[in-house]
């Protein structure tokens, strides 16, 4: 089961309940225990799933609430902070500063990922303006030094390691020590892979954190190992001073679970997630958020800034300003297309409110590309005159049969595309963000900045429905 399927299971035990038309012990029990079991089948460890249960029915006490207290929205507010308490544990982590040189180590099982996070975690300062660099401090796996070498390389990040020195506490100090006086802001010492059973590792893991006092030491763990991660995460928290967490191969089939044991294990909250094995497949990770996409409660605000990257910087303007005036033209629409192109289009829909990523079924993605690839072929073949215009009547019959023979597609063809763009425009039309604001939860609209933000932000998107057909994800 993964994340997504863990996070349908819980929305659906919720609907089951308010469901029924008086919310009673019986109901609610029902209600956890079915939470429960999608816990523990998703190997989220035994006992933190029955604190968690314990929680929730002191929170949520049925006999002492008054009549006219909104049960219904008090179980699954007790429901949704749980889940982040979970993944959240309220410990503040170390964020490295460009005025004063930090050292990251990183640690964790063999093969979690480790080697690749170093760099992507390296690659995302770089982006923000840090200086940093790697430190090779794994002497125990053959490879590991090219491995790293080579990812610096791409990267453009400054590097160390050695292929004859065996000790890696050596290597660590010199390492670091090197990168100080090059006055990099952020040096990061990857260290071997190890299993709980090696304390020798585990004894060399703790020389290498003594010998280079790292400001913040990061487990790194597979998403997919299951129950094992609390006893593994507590092993290495028992050794050092593990202050976060980052939880690879999310893109996966795991279940997932275990990522929310080994926070409990290390009180330590998750930083960052890995999504692929590329070097900006790497998510800065928030728990309530999360937790709100995982119920398919949509997370506007992750969406906001995804499509502000999606969009390139100088077209936001001009499409702001076209869109407000109620501009929603052909060429508009093939911009968006091209930007969209490259975008996790599951990960959008699990974004929308009402939306999880599970609705989107396996091969829509592919699918949806290929029909945005499709109009745009389409639209090639039209002119400048008629992809600035937002009047659809411009296209008569024997334009459309023009258009068609152009670009190799039937007319049938291009009269769909027609009749999407229309929808959309409609969608985009002034006012659309009204609505929205009644049904959103309030601290969701302030996120993305009130009403006007919300329309401003609708008039970008488009509702998700219009979204969901247009992309042939399923709608409910
Ligand atoms: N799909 C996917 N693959 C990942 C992700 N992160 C790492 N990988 C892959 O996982 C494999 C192991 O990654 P490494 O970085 O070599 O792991 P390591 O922890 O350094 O390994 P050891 O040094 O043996 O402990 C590689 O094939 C990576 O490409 C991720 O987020 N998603």
């Amino acid at each position: 089961m993964v994340l997504a399927e863990l996070g349908g299971r819980i929305t659906c035990a919720i609907r089951k309940m308010n469901n029924v038309t008086i919310i009673d012990e019986k109901s609610l029990n029902e209600c956890l225990n079915e939470i429960t079991r999608a816990l523990l089948q998703s190997d989220v460890s035994f006992p933190l799933v029955k604190n968690m249960q314990t929680n929730i029915k002191n929170i949520v006490n049925l006999q002492d609430l008054a009549v006219g207290h909104n049960k219904r929205k008090i179980i699954e507010q007790a429901i949704f902070s749980e889940l982040c308490k979970m993944l959240d544990p309220g410990k503040p982590v170390f964020n490295p500063k460009k005025t004063k040189p930090s050292v990251v180590m990183f640690v964790g099982l063999q093969g979690s990922g480790k080697t690749t996070t170093c760099t992507k975690y390296a690659y995302h300062h770089q982006k923000k303006g840090f200086k940093p660099a790697l430190v090779c401090a794994d002497t125990f796996r053959a490879g590991a030094f090219d491995q790293l070498k080579q990812n610096a390389t791409k990267a453009k990040i400054p590097f160390y390691g050695s292929y004859t020195e065996s000790d890696p506490v050596k290597i660590a100090v010199e390492g670091v020590d090197r990168f100080k006086k090059e006055n990099c802001d952020l040096i990061i010492v990857d260290t071997s892979g190890r299993h709980k059973q090696e304390a020798s590792l585990f004894e060399e893991m703790r020389q290498v954190a003594e010998a280079t006092k790292p400001d913040l030491v990061i487990f790194v763990m597979d998403s997919s190992i299951g129950q094992a991660a609390f006893d593994q995460a507590q092993a290495f928290k028992q050794s050092v001073s593990v202050g976060a967490v980052i939880i690879t191969k999310m893109d996966g089939h795991a279940k997932g679970g275990g990522a929310l044991s080994a926070v409990a294990a290390t009180k330590s909250p998750i930083i960052f997630i890995g999504t692929g094995e590329h070097m900006d497949e790497f998510e800065v990770f928030e728990a309530k958020p999360f937790v709100s996409r995982l119920l398919g409660m949509g997370d506007l605000s992750g969406l906001v800034d995804k499509l502000q990257a999606v969009v390139p910087k100088e077209q936001q303007t001009t499409l702001v300003e076209n869109l407000s005036q109620g501009n929603f033209t052909l060429r508009i629409m093939y911009d968006q297309f091209q930007s969209l192109m490259n975008f996790p289009l599951k990960e959008l829909y699990s974004m929308l409110p009402g939306i999880s990523a599970e609705l989107m079924p396996k091969g829509h993605e592919e699918e949806s590309r290929a029909k945005m690839k499709r109009y745009m072929t389409i639209m090639d073949s039209m002119t400048n005159e008629e992809l600035d215009s937002s009047n659809p009547k411009v296209f008569s019959e024997t334009r459309m049969m023009r258009i068609a023979r152009g670009s190799g597609r039937i007319v049938s063809e291009v009269m769909e595309m027609l009749n999407e763009y229309k929808k959309l425009a409609t969608t985009f039309g002034k006012g659309k963000g009204q609505n929205m604001s009644k049904i959103l939860p309030p601290q969701l609209l302030k996120q993305i900045g009130g009403t006007g933000g919300l329309q401003s932000f609708m008039k970008q998107l488009g509702s998700s429905k219009d979204l969901m057909g247009m992309f042939g994800g399923r709608n409910n």
